[in-house]
């Protein structure tokens, strides 16, 4: 081995600038566009915050009621899409499914190789109206229930809910819904959103370049994680259990999921907002128990390791309350970074440089294929 530097996992590593959005792990804070995300959060709809993403600024009122209606007019499911979608089987994981229906959403488009920056927005707003149909459906029929038709009154969070569980929950359970797209939807060069910029890079269509990003974000290191905070809850059961539960799984060398982050040491900016959310749904749906899992896990957790929750720790007991499977959980991730994923395709496009980088070689020295001895 030379003395060259190597930086598993690109740890510390900066690749290139962004204008989208910027995290600082020192003041634990998140700006998307200038704006810190609890700001959005509180302040904002998530459609507002899209077009935030992809325009730079947020939509004055005549921009948000083109925007509300172009969005809300792209929400019914395709019925191709319907149509594979129904031939996969229910053990295919819920990201599969979602990938695959991004895959075919992107060769149907007859314009799918062209990338202007209009045609790219474009593509960007389908997928975005689209995804709560491919996910709703997809755990509906896993239920053995119907599609439900979108609703054109609704906004974006609500219409979700709706085609997900048939009718439309109190407008706190909305609103919970609401923040978690909001600070699940940008989160700089996270490993999904580096996957869809490095495609990009290659000159290769948006549809790819988010087919590869939700292929990223399955894994528990990333987005998975949501989900399996819900399996670790499931396995402790109640919060008298949580400190010898972590002590075996510790011992057992297991990662917590839903704690520990790569560029937050001391704490993700976006729990408290998550987890004020989740405190809402627990008092909506009696719920103290759970409440008291949380609790208790996350001060076990900080007296062993002093390793701080992430946001995939509040937001998976929160889609849980609201009634999502658990297998639902990252592709409810994919609805939202697919906002974050298509600025940062736009923004990649508009100086791109191939990404390739340099491995050091450390295989056997050269040698030759020896011939047969006769
Ligand atoms: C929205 C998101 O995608 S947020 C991330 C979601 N992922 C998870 O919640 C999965 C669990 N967490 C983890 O695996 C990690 O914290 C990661 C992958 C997120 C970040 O990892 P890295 O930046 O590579 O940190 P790294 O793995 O080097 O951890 C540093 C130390 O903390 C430990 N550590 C970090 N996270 C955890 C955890 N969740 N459980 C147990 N130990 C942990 C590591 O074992 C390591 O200890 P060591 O120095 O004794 O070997
Ligand atoms: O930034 C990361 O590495 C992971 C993360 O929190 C996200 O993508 O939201």
């Amino acid at each position: 081995m030379s003395d060259t530097e190597i930086r598993k996992g690109l740890a510390g590593v900066v690749v290139d600038t962004t204008a989208v959005s910027k995290v600082n792990p020192e003041t634990n804070s998140l700006l998307y566009r200038g704006y810190p995300v609890q700001e959005l959060a509180e302040k904002c709809t998530f459609e507002e915050v899209a077009y935030l993403l992809w325009h730079g600024e947020l939509p004055d009122p005549a921009q948000l009621a083109e925007f509300e209606t172009l969005e809300r007019s792209l929400r019914h499911l395709d019925t191709v899409v319907k149509t594979v979608i129904d031939e996969l089987p229910t053990t295919a994981h819920p990201m599969d499914v979602v990938r695959t229906a991004v895959s075919v959403i992107g060769a149907r488009d007859a314009d799918a190789a062209v990338s202007t920056p209009e045609d790219n927005l474009r593509k960007s707003v389908a997928l975005f109206a689209q995804l709560p149909a491919i996910v709703a459906y997809d755990q509906r029929r896993r239920r053995g229930e119907h599609l439900v038709e979108p609703r054109d009154d609704l906004g974006y969070s609500a219409n979700f809910l709706h085609m997900t569980f048939g009718d439309v929950p109190d407008l706190v359970v909305v609103d919970a819904f609401d923040v978690s797209m909001i600070l699940y939807a940008e989160h700089s060069f996270n490993a999904s959103t580096f996957t869809a910029r490095v495609i990009t890079s290659t000159l290769a269509d948006l549809y790819s370049a988010v087919t590869g990003a939700v292929g990223a974000l399955k894994g528990a290191l990333h987005g998975g994680a949501n989900e399996a905070v819900m399996h670790v809850f499931d396995e402790i059961q109640t919060a008298d259990r949580a400190e010898q539960w972590l002590d075996t799984a510790l011992a057992e060398k297991r990662k917590i999921m839903g704690f520990g982050h790569r560029v937050y040491k001391n704490g993700d900016s976006r729990v408290p907002t998550m987890k004020a959310a989740l405190d809402t749904l627990v008092a909506e749906y009696d719920r103290p128990d759970l409440g008291e899992l949380y609790e208790a896990l996350e001060t076990a957790m900080g007296e062993r390791k002093n390793i701080k929750p992430n946001l995939d720790y509040p937001s998976g007991p929160a889609y849980h309350l609201m009634g999502f499977d658990t297998a639902t959980f990252t592709p409810l991730f994919v609805a939202a970074r697919v906002t974050g994923w298509t600025a940062h395709i736009m923004e990649q496009l508009e100086s791109n440089a191939l990404i390739r980088p340099l491995s050091e070689y450390v295989g056997p020295d050269e040698r030759h294929v020896a011939l047969p001895v006769e």
